[in-house]
């Protein structure tokens, strides 16, 4: 459990606190002074919440408290001081009631529902230059984050404006089978290319088994495959075959050597440091992408903003413009009344050209119309009649 010095909150600015107004002058150093936001990921139960919880305690400690949001609606209790909660916002059960989903879908429902606001979260953290660390502990299950609409939304839109990294919590204690090493390796994996952001591994309770085996496997895949050996299902050929795949994930991998235990608070020295040095990879790799990115669409708005103004123009023209489009509708108006009337009649014999009205010899065109139809009613009821009274 925590410490309760540990977990003492020591007010709401530490010691590396950020001057805000030099840091708004200057632009460049104001970026440098933004937080850092760490997404902490993993499987469920991996033990992410109190990973968060063990970060929280062990800043506080050093009185540089960090800023933390809780992204995750089903959690009963969030064991450390969350400045946002989800479950504020959006309310998980009544969320599965009224669009009647079962729990991943209401997880999944709410989490979207809630990345409408992300806006909002992202300008309360915007002023936040006296806090060093944003941490966001995400929900239990994994997909739900990484394969969703709504945490793509997130991870951009916090890595277009500060540097971010993702923290994938690997609990080693479940990964000592090598196949199980390799599915919880390939997950991370997965997301590491998903995200596009400096990734790191904080291996997890160390206190029931220490990770060099994991750290071993994958330093050397000789000795992965020696592993593998015991194994004799179809998956560990599979397994084999992946291992060398993964070679080079892991060689740019940057994994907690030393790790992290819960409950051992080990670790959390380390784990900042190389925070820090993934911070510095977002400014030097990442950082160029997302402003690429961020152009092209500020670009895109642009250039969608000036097409709609154009086709808004279009549609509106002044009144000079309009006064000549209605006139030449109205000009056309006679020739397209007496083609349909021609059309209607079928025998042109019948159509007596001398009683049609001639254009602009009557008083008003009004009127003029009326006539015309008058009689045109008049010549169709006479060859009703005719039709009817022709021998057979
Ligand atoms: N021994 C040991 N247990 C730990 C450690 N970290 C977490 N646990 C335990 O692992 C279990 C799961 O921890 P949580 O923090 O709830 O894990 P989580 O990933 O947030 O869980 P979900 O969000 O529900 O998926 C709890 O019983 C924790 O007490 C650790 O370092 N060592």
């Amino acid at each position: 459990m925590a410490n309760s010095r540990e977990d003492d909150i020591v007010g709401a600015c530490g010691d590396d606190k950020v001057d805000m107004d030099s840091a708004k002058d200057n632009n460049e150093t104001a970026t440098k002074k933004y937080p850092t936001c760490i997404v902490v990921l993993g499987m469920a139960g991996s033990g992410k919440t109190t990973f968060v919880q063990r970060l929280t305690a062990h800043l506080h400690a050093r009185k540089t408290p960090p800023y933390v949001v809780n992204l995750d609606p089903a959690v009963r209790e969030v064991p450390y001081p969350a400045n946002i909660d989800i479950r504020d916002t959006v309310n998980y059960k009544e969320v599965m009631k009224q669009y009647s989903l079962g729990p991943n879908g209401g997880i999944v429902t709410s989490l979207n529902l809630f990345a409408t606001r992300f806006d909002q979260v992202l300008k309360n953290v915007h002023p936040c230059l006296c806090f060093r660390y944003v941490i966001f502990d995400t929900p239990g299950q994994i997909e739900v984050f990484t394969w969703s609409a709504s945490g793509t939304i997130i991870t951009e839109s916090l890595a277009s404006v500060f540097p971010t990294v993702i923290v994938y919590v690997m609990d080693t204690s479940r990964s000592v089978s090598p196949i199980t090493f390799m599915s919880n390796m390939l997950y991370a994996c997965s997301i590491l290319y998903k995200s596009k952001l400096p990734f790191l591994i904080a291996m997890n309770k160390i206190d029931i088994i220490s990770n060099s085996f994991a750290v071993e496997w994958m330093r050397d895949f000789e000795a992965f495959h020696e592993a593998l050996e015991h194994e004799t299902s179809y998956v560990s050929n599979l397994t084999r075959s992946m291992s060398l795949v993964l070679d080079e994930f892991y060689a740019n991998l940057k994994v907690m050597r030393g790790s992290v235990s819960c409950y051992w608070r080990e670790g959390m020295q380390e784990f900042f440091e190389k925070v820090d040095e993934a911070r510095e990879e977002y400014e030097r790799e990442y950082k160029p992408m997302y402003e690429n990115l961020k152009q092209k669409k500020e670009a895109e708005d642009r250039r969608k903003q000036e097409e709609e103004l154009a086709r808004f123009h279009e549609d509106y023209r002044p009144e000079k413009d309009v006064q000549k489009v209605a006139d030449e509708v109205l000009y056309a108006l006679p020739d397209t009344l007496s083609l349909h009337a021609a059309v209607d009649d079928g025998e042109e014999e019948d159509e007596d050209e001398s009683n049609v009205p001639e254009y602009g010899t009557m008083p008003g065109e009004e009127e003029s119309f009326h006539r015309y139809l008058q009689q045109h009613r008049q010549r169709q009821a006479e060859k009703q009649q005719r039709l009817t009274t022709k021998p057979s």
